[in-house]
């Protein structure tokens, strides 16, 4: 048995739970619209009698670059690369369950960061894409969602993947999410000190499996990596095409970006300074003073994931399978190692002293953590996705009346 099995048994007496009752299938079709992809995750759950919760059995997941937002301009051919993904929820899902898998698709910071008319466009041709689909299709099927509700419910899937969720010992833990647009930090705050000294929109109640938790999260708009890079090189908000240059970046360097559907030149420092200190010194401006620091995260432990697991991954701190437990000054170990060293890590992404640079400011200066806080990255748990997708499965079917 693994947690995931287990994790409802402690809730529910052994006699409400019959070994023999009727086993029920069924299917949750959710879409994460981020800033640098679009994924369809299908969810299969089992439910063994109608008193107890339903389990997670298991996960497709698949994806597509790049993210809906780089469709601005093209609302239907953003659309299509949803159907694209939507035609393997066909294949996944049997027929006569069509009619009752829902569908839903939920857009993060991209797509916050286009225009409202652009956002509305996207919206309403991957909205048709469903109507015509065979499956359920909710009211508010397809929105731009609430970015507290992305660290939520993040923070949700997490702690049932790790059993955290189910009986009495709930030893949660907080989790840090860096999307290429936003950033998100949710944890369970256990001194009454962080629900007095925290801002109130910080603090949300949120109900999930019978239980009522009051979860400390924020999204940061534009602190995403990507959005991040833009930032540093003084790009972000600015109509100006010039050439953007960076300390961060190789000396060398001269060469062409496209986010957000905008394209951006960038380069290094030809004459001057690069390397570690003066990059620091850059990335420090866009985060510094930027967050709230809540004094109880210092000493505590996180699961990161996204792009801090990606970089992670990428200059070998950890495994790309396994993942691992790193502290905050490894991420400095290595900024400082690809930025003094630009030309023997020129294989890899011209970003990667910039992109390290900037995990490890956002972390120490811009949350306040440690030196020593440990970061637990982690991509799956028991073979599942460790995203909000789940989260937000959970709460649509229990919305929806198929769980409670
Ligand atoms: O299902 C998933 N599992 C693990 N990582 C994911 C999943 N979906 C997205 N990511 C990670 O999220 C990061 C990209 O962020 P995203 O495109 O979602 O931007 P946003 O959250 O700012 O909108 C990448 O590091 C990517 O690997
Ligand atoms: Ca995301």
């Amino acid at each position: 048995h693994s947690n995931r099995e287990m994790w409802f048994q402690d809730l529910f007496p052994p006699n409400t739970c019959p070994i023999n009752a009727k086993t029920k299938t069924f299917y949750g079709i959710m879409f994460d619209a981020g800033s640098t992809g679009t994924r369809i995750h299908i969810y299969t759950f089992v439910q063994k009698s109608p008193e107890i919760l339903p389990e997670l059995e298991g996960e497709i997941f698949e994806s597509v670059k790049p993210g809906l937002s780089a469709y601005a301009d093209q609302p239907e051919k953003g659309a299509e690369s949803v159907k694209r993904l939507l035609d393997m929820a066909i294949d996944a899902v049997p027929p006569h369950l069509w009619k009752k898998t829902p569908v839903v698709l939920k857009a993060t910071a991209g797509l916050r960061l286009l225009s409202e008319e652009k956002a509305q466009a996207l919206l309403s041709e991957v909205k048709e894409v469903f109507e015509e689909s065979p499956f359920l299709v909710p009211e508010d099927s397809v929105s731009i969602m609430d970015g507290s509700y992305e660290g939520i419910l993040a923070w949700i899937t997490v702690n049932f993947l790790t059993g955290q969720l189910s009986g009495q010992n709930q030893h949660t833990v907080g989790t840090l999410d860096l999307g290429g647009a936003s950033t998100q930090i949710t944890f369970l705050p256990r001194f009454e000190e962080t629900l007095k000294e925290s801002p109130t929109d910080f603090l949300t109640s949120f109900e999930m499996f019978n239980s009522t938790y009051k979860l400390y999260t924020h999204s940061y708009l534009g602190f995403g990596l990507k959005a991040a890079r833009l930032a540093t090189l003084g790009a972000l908000n600015t109509e100006d095409r010039q050439m953007f240059r960076s300390s961060c970046l190789p000396k060398q360097l001269e060469a062409e970006w496209h986010f957000g559907g905008v394209k951006y030149r960038y380069g290094g420092n030809k004459e001057g300074e690069t390397g570690f200190k003066p990059c620091y010194l850059e990335v420090l401006k866009v985060v510094k003073g930027k967050l709230h620091q809540p004094d109880e995260i210092r000493g505590s432990s996180f699961y990161a994931f996204s792009y801090y697991y990606d970089r992670a991954a990428d200059t070998n701190l950890i495994d790309y399978e396994q993942g691992g437990v790193l502290e905050v000054r490894d991420f400095e170990r290595k900024a400082k190692e690809v930025c003094d060293n630009m030309e023997r890590f020129s294989s890899a992404s011209p970003f990667l002293c910039m992109d390290l640079t900037y995990i490890t400011a956002l972390l120490k200066e811009g949350f306040g953590f440690r030196d020593n806080t440990l970061l637990q990255l982690t991509k799956k748990v028991n073979n599942i996705e460790t995203s909000w997708t789940l989260g937000a499965t959970f709460h649509l079917l229990q919305s929806l009346g198929i769980t409670y």
